[in-house]
């Protein structure tokens, strides 16, 4: 079918009245032509239109004459363009919007669509509309503002169409006529010499026309076929083309005149191609301008198209009126396929809509599948970062566990050397089982231990007044025992037969965390659960994980605490302190017992050089001998009890020192006692000698007498040696009383020591008992956030699988 093109001629405006010199333009039924002013025909100047409305035509009957069929076409489905065409200032603006008294083609066919819908009680409809313009080639959203610069696209369902603009779903006519007012409000309009308010850009109101049979309301009837009438109506007011002489344009309007023509010659060009016929069309020019490139269905396409070409009456525009008429002439001849448009694919909106209706009460009913769909969303990327999250964690675990091992190996050998140290300085606890040891040969038993390296072989400091307690590796096989207090040791290893050979293979202890490390953590496995507030507990998943998080983290400030703490050199330079202390201390005996056994060989030499000078052994001088060396003896054999040495002499035992003392004391008075006796004795031998001298009258000179008193002489001398010899002893024992109370002192600071340690070493014990504690704990929430994890895991792989049967069913 042919486009249809009607002439409209306005009336002279006042401003041309004065300039207006009669009718030039004849209009004969649908004729029009120049005349001269004389009224004859100008030849060659005649055109027919379908239409040709004179100036005192109202929109009402261009409406009605020229329109109306269109609109109610597209209602009935068909696509329907009416444009307005014309110079400046001739009319078109006022044809498609009419005035207040006479409204204009838009505002008519707003209100024939909405009366004509009104009337189709078999059918219902989805109207939306848009309102753009072409303002310097640019397309502008005049119902939304920020909508600039449009760009054009073109689908096989939508066919050409204007991406981003707004399109606004519409009810009744008032609605639309609002929204056009406010549209027109974002219109670019001018002052031109030729129109006080000229179009500066061209306007396309857009109405897109869906309806389907009131009959097919079920989704079911949706995809048996029938099929949803979708037709798009364009209502178009061009800009005029103007020449700038007489309108006059400079500046803004001037560049504006200049897309206004080139748009329109495009216009011209593509009609001018289309009046060629089918045949001859060849290549249209649509693309050359924005304005072809929309209106492309309307002109030679699937559209109803009319067209009305305003004229200015006065004979100064009798040149552009011409061009319209030509215009017009060759609109004429074009010829549209215009159809219904049916479409049974989702494109149409009321379909796409009434699906979304259906959708909605779904969801209205309880489905809530969008939801549920963003939710199962939104836990697949909660689950993934936790998934990282938990890859973190099991990375810290594992070096948490790392340094727990080298921290727990460092302990063990910390208690090791403890152990010793203790052993070294439990000297009151020696000295109770001192009898009991020496009872069973200060030896270990078999039983006890056989290891050839043990520190019970007596031999590890030498040291006289100390001995290493010969059950020290049982001691600390025990405590290796006990090391179940702060290091966890598996059940099943608790009645190891071979306790030595599990303690060398696992370094005395075993993680818990190992058996840990064999669990598949990322396995999921197919509880069946359907607890479908699991799915929801991410929250607390990350809360726990934070948890976990923070207790990983105060555990391995203690473990580096305990760490730097163990490693602390200031115990190991304590032991090396007192090692020294030890074999210094060891040496003070050594060199004692020396000088006792030398003395002890003197006196015995002594002893024997004096035994010599005396053969008979009654007289009062041998007796005198074999006292002073009864004396001596048990002296010697005091010293030597006090300062006991073993067979090997490597350890020795100190007595009670007080009881050395009065030991000295008895012999001291049992040799004062011998001593005065043997001066009596010598008092005694000198009164005699005197009596006997008196009796006989001698003068003393008798060889026997002189004998005696040679010996008696060599006898005091002895004496005073021995007592010299004594003495000595004394001071020596005074010296060794002196080195008691000395090492005494020492002991006393070791214990203060060992007390120290031994507080330290609890202190150690109880924090990696903690630790261990709160690893457990750490293993145990672990262990159950992992079983949270499975149960998340199914109930997430349940949720989506009902979410796939869900779009399943929707599909
Ligand atoms: N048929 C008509 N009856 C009465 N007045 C009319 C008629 N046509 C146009 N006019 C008046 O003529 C003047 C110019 O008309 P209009 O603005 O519609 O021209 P236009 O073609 O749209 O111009 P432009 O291209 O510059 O926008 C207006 O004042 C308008 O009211």
């Amino acid at each position: 079918m042919q486009i249809c093109v009607a002439v409209r001629v306005r009336p002279p405006v006042a401003v041309s009245q004065e300039i207006f010199n009669g009718n030039y333009w004849r209009l004969e039924d649908n004729h029009i032509s120049l005349c001269k002013s004389d009224g004859t025909h100008i030849s060659g100047v005649s055109y027919a239109f379908d239409h040709v409305f004179d100036e005192s035509c109202t929109n009402a009957r261009v409406y009605e004459l020229l329109t109306k069929d269109i609109i109610h076409s597209a209602v009935e489905g068909f696509n329907g363009t009416t444009f307005a065409y014309g110079q400046t200032s001739s009319g078109k603006t006022f044809t498609m919007n009419g005035s207040e008294t006479d409204p204009g083609i838009i505002h008519r066919a707003v209100r024939d669509i909405f009366n004509k819908i009104n009337m189709m009680y078999d059918r219902e409809f989805l109207i939306r509309v848009s309102y753009m313009e072409i303002y310097n080639e640019e397309i502008n959203d005049l119902l939304a503002v920020e909508h600039q610069k449009l760009q054009i696209h073109e689908s096989l369902e939508r066919g050409i169409f204007v991406a981003g603009v707004r399109e606004e779903i519409v009810n009744n006519a008032e609605q639309v006529l609002e929204l056009i007012a406010a549209g027109e409000v974002h219109r670019h309009f001018g002052e031109t010499n030729m129109n006080v308010r000229s179009s500066r850009s061209h306007t396309i109101f857009r109405m897109v026309i869906e309806s389907k049979g009131k009959d097919t309301n079920s989704l079911a009837d949706y995809s048996s076929g029938d099929a949803v009438r979708v037709s798009v109506l364009n209502l178009v007011d061009l800009a005029g083309s103007e020449r700038i002489a007489k309108t006059g344009a400079g500046g803004v309007r001037l560049k504006e005149g200049k897309h206004i023509n080139k748009s329109l010659v495009a216009l011209g060009n593509v009609i001018n191609k289309l009046s060629d016929g089918p045949k001859q069309r060849g290549h249209i020019p649509y693309r050359d301008s924005k304005l072809t490139r929309i209106l492309q269905p309307a002109l030679g396409g699937n559209a109803k198209t009319s067209i009305i070409c305003t004229i200015a009456p006065e004979e100064v525009h009798i040149e552009e009126t011409k061009g319209t008429l030509q215009f017009a002439s060759q609109a004429n001849r074009i010829t549209n396929c215009a159809q219904v448009n049916e479409i049974l694919t989702d494109a149409a909106l009321l379909k796409r809509q009434k699906l979304e209706i259906e959708e909605l009460r779904r969801k209205l009913q309880g489905s809530r599948a969008e939801v549920l769909e963003q939710e199962i969303l939104k836990l697949r990327n909660e689950m993934l970062k936790y998934e990282q999250e938990r890859e973190k964690l099991e990375m810290q675990l594992e070096e948490e566990r790392k340094s727990h091992k080298e921290c727990d190996q460092c302990i063990l050998e910390q208690q090791m050397r403890i152990g010793n140290l203790s052993n070294l300085v439990t000297f009151p606890e020696f000295d109770k089982n001192a009898g009991q040891e020496q009872n069973s040969g200060r030896q270990c038993s078999k039983g006890e231990f056989n290891d050839s390296n043990s520190l019970c072989q007596e031999d590890v400091f030498r040291t006289p007044f100390f001995k290493a307690a010969p059950n020290a590796l049982v001691a600390k096989r025990s405590n290796n025992s006990r090391l179940t207090d702060y290091s966890p040791l598996p059940d099943t290893l608790s009645n190891v037969a071979d306790e030595d050979t599990w303690l060398k293979v696992n370094k005395g202890y075993i993680a818990d965390l190992d058996s840990i490390q064999m669990t598949p953590a990322r396995k999921v496995q197919s509880f069946p659960s359907s607890d479908i507030n699991d799915v929801f507990s991410i929250d607390n998943h990350r809360n726990e994980v934070e948890n976990l998080k923070r207790q990983l983290e105060l555990i391995t400030e203690e473990k580096n605490e305990l760490k730097q703490l163990l490693l602390n050199d200031h115990l190991m330079e304590e032991i090396s302190e007192l090692k020294k202390e030890a074999l210094i201390i060891q040496e003070i005996p050594q060199r004692l017992c020396k000088s006792v056994a030398n003395c002890k060989k003197i006196y015995k030499d002594l002893l024997l050089t004096l035994e010599s000078f005396v053969p008979d052994g009654k007289s009062s001088t041998a007796k005198l001998l074999s006292s002073t060396s009864e004396i001596g003896i048990r002296l010697f054999s005091n010293l030597e009890s006090h300062l006991f040495i073993k067979k090997d002499g490597h350890e020795f035992f100190p007595r009670n020192d007080s009881l050395v003392q009065e030991h000295c004391k008895v012999l001291s008075e049992s040799l004062r006692g011998t001593i005065t006796s043997l001066v009596a004795s010598e008092k005694l031998a000198i009164q005699t000698k005197e009596v006997k001298s008196a009796i006989c009258g001698c003068d003393g000179k008798d060889s026997t007498l002189e004998g005696e008193s040679s010996l008696k002489e060599k006898l005091n001398y002895e004496l005073y040696s021995i007592k010299e010899k004594f003495n000595d002893l004394e001071k020596k024992l005074d010296l060794n009383n002196q080195l008691l109370e000395v090492y005494r002192e020492k002991y006393t600071s070791l214990e203060r020591d060992l007390q120290l340690l031994k507080g330290e070493r609890d202190s150690l014990l109880e924090t990696i008992s903690e630790s261990s504690q709160k690893h457990a704990l750490v293993t145990q929430s672990r262990k159950a956030l992992e079983e949270q994890i499975k149960h998340f895991n199914v109930a997430f792989a349940s949720r989506q699988r009902s979410f796939t049967s869900f779009k399943s069913e929707l599909k």
